[in-house]
Formats: structure tokens, C-alpha cells, sequence
């Protein structure tokens, strides 16, 4: 299938859904892969806010609606073993951590069963609102994240990841080296909004912290 791409978003050619061949039009070539740079992200992020007017809410809504689509076709809700579709969604203190919330709340539409550790919460409207739906629809939020990996990886199917996005810089301050150092052992899947949390934005991952 044909592909046009405008900064990050893409469209079909006209017409190019008639092709016959739908196993090679499904296979991504990953070797063709290219990633933004902290700033090119920081830069569409900004150019989407300034020249498009778009509103955090729309982008969140759409970020986190993505990665909810990607996770279900990832890791199907019928390939699960725990708890019928159990899911631990850990949120950070930024946008990232408002991704994963929109994602959970999408998540659980689509049948999994969401907890949510949201352990430093920014006193602003867009994610009290976000906290307020996740709770209308009974989403639990943990207290506390278990420090045994185990009991996190007998609990759940998969941990989102959406602690920190591409603002993250340095290593990780006090309050959330002990979150990565617990997610860094669990045994389930983790699947990472944007970039695994810890990690380097531009030079991936380099210390012990990393998710
Ligand atoms: N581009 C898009 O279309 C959209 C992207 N979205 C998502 O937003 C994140 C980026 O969000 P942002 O709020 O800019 O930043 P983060 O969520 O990555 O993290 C910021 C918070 O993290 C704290 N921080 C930073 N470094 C550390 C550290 N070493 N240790 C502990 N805490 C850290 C930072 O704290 P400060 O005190 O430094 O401010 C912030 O609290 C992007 O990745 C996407 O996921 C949006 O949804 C909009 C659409």
C-alpha cells in the first residue's frame, strides 16, 4: 500500500487499497525504521501546538489512542494467561504519564483490565480529568508499585511503560530510581509509550536504570 507522509501524520494514495498482494502490504520492513531526535519530537510537538492550533487534549487523545490499538494487536487480550486480561498501565508526572492514562481508559474499552500507578500527579486540570475518568470507569489505582518484580509479573500480562517521554533527561531523580529499578526485573512484557523510561532519548540504553 502506498504511503504519503506529512510530518506525523499519513495517508493512503487513492486507489491503493485495491492491491491484491495483503500479506506483503501488511509486512513491515522494521530495517526501515527511523527514529526523531529529542528535538525533532520537541519541534512537531511545538509546530503542531503554534501552526496547526491543535490542543494538548487532541494530541493526548490521539497519542494515547494509538498505543492502545498498537497493544491490542500486540498482545492480544485471548493470548492472556493472568487474570483475564490484567494490565498494569505506570503513569509519570508529564504528558507521557497522560498518554498512558488515555491508553488505559481505550484499554479498557477494549476488554483488558487496567490498574493504574500514578505515584506523582501535576496539580492541572487536563490530568485530574484524566484521573477522574480512569476512576469513573473503575480502573483501581495502586498505592504503591510492589518492590518484588515477581509480584508484579504473577499480577499482570504486560506493564505499560509511560513514566517519561522525550523530556526525560539525566539519570533518574530519587523519586522514580526505585520504580525503574523494580519494572527493570519484572518478566512480563513491557511495552514503552514513545521511549523505554530511562533511557536516553537520542542514545538509548545506556545505564542500569533503564526499563
Ligand atoms: N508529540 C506529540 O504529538 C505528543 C506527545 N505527547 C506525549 O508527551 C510526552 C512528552 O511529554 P512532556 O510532558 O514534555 O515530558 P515527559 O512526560 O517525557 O516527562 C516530563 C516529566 O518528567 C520529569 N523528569 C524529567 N527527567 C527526569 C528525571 N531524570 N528523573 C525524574 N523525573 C524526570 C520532569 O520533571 P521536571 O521537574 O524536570 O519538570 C517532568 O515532570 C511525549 O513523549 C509523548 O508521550 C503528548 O501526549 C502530546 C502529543
Amino acid at each position: 500500500m502506498e504511503r504519503i507522509t506529512v510530518n506525523r501524520f499519513s495517508f493512503r494514495r487513492k486507489g491503493s487499497h485495491k492491491k491484491k498482494d495483503e500479506a506483503k502490504e501488511n509486512a513491515f520492513d522494521f530495517s526501515k525504521m527511523t527514529h526523531l531526535s529529542q528535538e525533532e519530537a520537541q519541534q512537531i510537538d511545538e509546530e503542531l501546538f503554534t501552526e496547526y492550533a491543535f490542543s494538548v487534549d487532541q494530541l493526548m487523545e490521539l497519542a494515547g489512542y494509538s498505543c492502545a490499538v498498537a497493544i491490542a494487536k500486540t498482545f492480544p487480550l485471548e493470548k492472556m494467561t493472568r487474570d483475564s486480561g490484567a494490565i498494569l498501565v505506570c503513569c509519570g508526572p508529564g504528558n507521557n504519564g497522560g498518554d498512558g492514562m488515555v491508553a488505559a481508559r481505550h484499554l479498557k474499552l477494549f476488554g483488558y483490565k487496567p490498574s493504574i500507578f500514578y505515584p506523582k500527579r501535576p496539580n492541572k486540570p487536563l490530568f485530574q480529568s484524566l484521573v477522574k475518568q480512569c476512576e469513573g470507569m473503575d480502573m483501581p489505582f495502586l498505592s504503591f508499585l510492589p518492590s518484588e518484580a515477581s509480584l508484579i509479573s504473577d499480577s499482570y500480562n504486560l506493564v505499560v511503560d509511560a513514566l517519561f517521554g522525550f523530556s526525560f533527561k539525566g539519570p533518574p531523580r530519587s523519586d522514580f530510581a526505585s520504580v525503574l529499578e523494580t519494572l527493570k526485573n519484572v518478566e512480563v512484557p513491557i511495552a514503552s509509550i514513545d521511549v523505554p523510561s530511562g533511557w536516553d532519548v537520542e542514545k538509548g540504553c545506556e545505564d542500569v536504570y533503564s526499563v
